[in-house]
């Protein structure tokens, strides 16, 4: 089967441009027939809005003779309603997947989206369909480019919603292995194309990149992600009543065998403190870390809050979605390995203060703590509230530091972006935009920590829109920095900054897409930071029913 499989992969990887030419065929029918549709639909449409322009006058002419409020209360809820419909139309999940598949505009697109169509339909039907028997994988690769409801905001609230259960399938709003397109001039990213890489599956080597998919093949052993799961499946009151020392069942080995599961998980550090005066005020620890924000001497800003925004970032960027490993959990940051890291320069000042606090709520985990910060310098500066869950546990050693390096470089292009952003973290471009342009509108970079200097906005200290709005207005060119000597961008009186990865949010259309609405929208803006910033806050966080988390010791 080895072989077999080794094999199908070379094969596939030297006929896939043969293969996606065999579809170029289908993709110009299809697209010739998505045109037609369009066009057809287009003039109905115009149609249907003179004839209800017209009926509306007439109505209007009618109903205000005769019942001024109940014309007022129709019409208001025929406006909302075209709102909803239209906003539902506009925001899509998987944005460059819809680029795709919408009717082309020009006769270049019209070429170039039929060949990249046969990226897709290639892959869709003709790679993964036989990939997938060999390596028992269930993903499906199959989705809607047109869902009917699109917005995480409603997601959620179908979720609050009790009772009501959501018709939203969650897996619609990750991006899926096809809406990462990486250039209009080379093929769509695909997992199976991927060549021979170390960090591949041991027992096919580059075979698999995707680590999970490796774990999934080449043993029987369970990750601990798995183990976690088939753990909280268990009888909770079984398991309750196994910590609190009392006897479950007769049955020895049965005893014995939650003994073992159990003891192989670490009792919440909470549980320790479970008299502290203080033992579960968050409320009271968001005010202490409140209180640690203004810091004078810290010059020149004379506040830590974006040091503490950009610490927390840093404690969940590592995440790494196909290991599993990485991310807030584990509170890994207080480890001298990772914060010695040279990508976390300048974070210990945050750091400093906050184990302060910590030692004033010793109850609190460290990974609670470091997330909390901040949510809490988000608000602090006027920002959004962001959804915050306790629940945290740390890890006991410096052991589950994940590797490091892992963190965004700044002076790569969009491609690196999309890398780390869409395939390790799990963001779509809407939330990436989002997080970069929120967390860059305020502070600033320091030529002492990062070697980049100057502030990306005119108001560095407080929250808004206005990194959007800057990016697209002011006119950048390349310069550097006089104490270090590294490049970056400067606007045209030089008061202000971006990095290169800033400016490439303008080089790829569907980044460029969302730095105008955020632009032109603060409030949609803020919604989907807080969202987007609260999904990255929860990276690698598996909790159990009762919401701990239980590392493995
Ligand atoms: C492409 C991704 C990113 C890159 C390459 C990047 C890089 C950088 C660099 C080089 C600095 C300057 C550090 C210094 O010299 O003090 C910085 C600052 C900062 N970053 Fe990012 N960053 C990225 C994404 C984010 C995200 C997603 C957030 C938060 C949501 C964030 C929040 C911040 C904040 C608040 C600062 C200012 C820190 C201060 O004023 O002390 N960054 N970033």
């Amino acid at each position: 089967m080895d072989a077999l499989e080794t094999c199908y992969m070379s094969v596939t990887d030297t006929l896939s441009p043969l293969g996606r030419l065999a579809f170029l065929p289908y993709s110009y029918v299809q697209t010739t027939l998505q045109t037609l549709r369009y066009l057809i639909m287009n003039t109905l449409s115009y149609c249907r809005l003179y004839f209800v322009y017209y009926y509306n006058l007439f109505y209007v002419l009618q109903e205000t003779e005769h019942d001024k409020d109940t014309f007022q209360i129709t019409y208001q809820q025929r406006k909302f309603n075209n709102e909803s419909r239209i906003r539902n139309k506009e925001l899509p999940v998987n944005d460059n997947v819809r680029d795709m598949f919408d009717p082309p505009t020009n006769i270049n697109q019209y070429f170039m989206r039929m060949w990249f169509r046969t990226g897709y339909y290639y892959d869709r039907f003709v790679v993964h369909s036989p990939i997938n028997i060999f390596n028992g994988s269930r993903r499906s690769y199959s989705y809607n480019p047109y869902p009917s409801i699109t917005t995480a905001k409603y997601l959620n609230s179908a979720k609050k919603n009790d009772g009501v259960k959501s018709s939203v399938n969650e897996k619609e709003f990750l991006p899926k292995p096809y809406s990462i397109v990486k250039t209009l001039e080379s093929k769509p990213y695909s997992p199976t194309f991927q060549k021979a890489s170390t960090s591949g599956c041991p027992m096919f080597p580059g075979l698999f990149t995707n680590q999970q998919i490796c774990e999934q093949t080449n043993s029987n052993e369970k990750t601990e992600r798995q183990e976690i799961e088939e753990i909280t499946k268990k009888d909770k009151d079984e398991i309750e009543d196994i910590q609190n020392d009392k006897t479950v069942s007769n049955s020895s080995s049965r005893n014995i065998f939650y003994k073992i599961k159990i003891k192989r998980k670490a009792t919440p550090k909470t549980d320790q403190y479970k008299d502290h005066v203080t033992y579960g005020r968050y409320d009271l620890v968001s005010q202490a870390i409140k209180n640690i924000i203004p810091q004078p001497s810290y010059k020149p800003e004379g506040t830590i809050g974006p040091n503490m925004i950009r610490f927390t970032w840093h404690c969940c960027a590592h995440y790494d979605s196909a290991s599993g490993t990485g991310g807030s959990s584990g509170g890994t940051m207080r480890f001298a390995q990772e914060f010695n890291d040279l990508g976390n320069t300048g974070l210990t000042t945050s750091k400093s203060y906050l184990d302060q606090v910590q030692q004033q709520f010793p109850w609190i985990t460290f990974a609670d703590l470091y997330t909390l910060a901040g949510v809490v310098a988000i608000e602090a500066i006027g920002g959004p509230k962001v959804e915050w869950k306790p629940g945290r546990s740390d890890c006991p050693d410096a052991n589950k530091v994940p590797p490091m390096g892992r963190l965004p470089i700044a002076t790569e292009d969009w491609s690196h972006i999309q890398e780390v952003f869409y395939n390790r973290l799990g963001f779509n471009a809407q939330e990436t935009v989002a997080l970069i342009g929120g967390g860059h509108g305020i502070g600033g970079c320091h030529s002492r920590y990062s070697g980049f200097n100057g502030i990306w906005t005119r108001n560095p200290f407080s929250w808004d829109n206005d990194f959007f709005k800057v990016l697209l207005e002011e006119n950048w060119s390349l310069g550097v920095v006089p104490e270090t000597g590294i490049e970056q961008y400067y606007n045209n009186d030089k008061s202000l900054m971006m990095l290169n990865t800033d400016v490439e949010l303008l080089r790829y259309p569907e980044f460029k897409r969302w730095v105008e609405i955020f632009a032109n929208d603060a409030k949609y803006f803020d919604e989907q930071f807080a969202f987007a910033f609260a999904k990255l806050l929860e990276l690698g966080v598996i909790r159990d029913s009762d919401g701990i988390q239980r590392v493995k010791i």
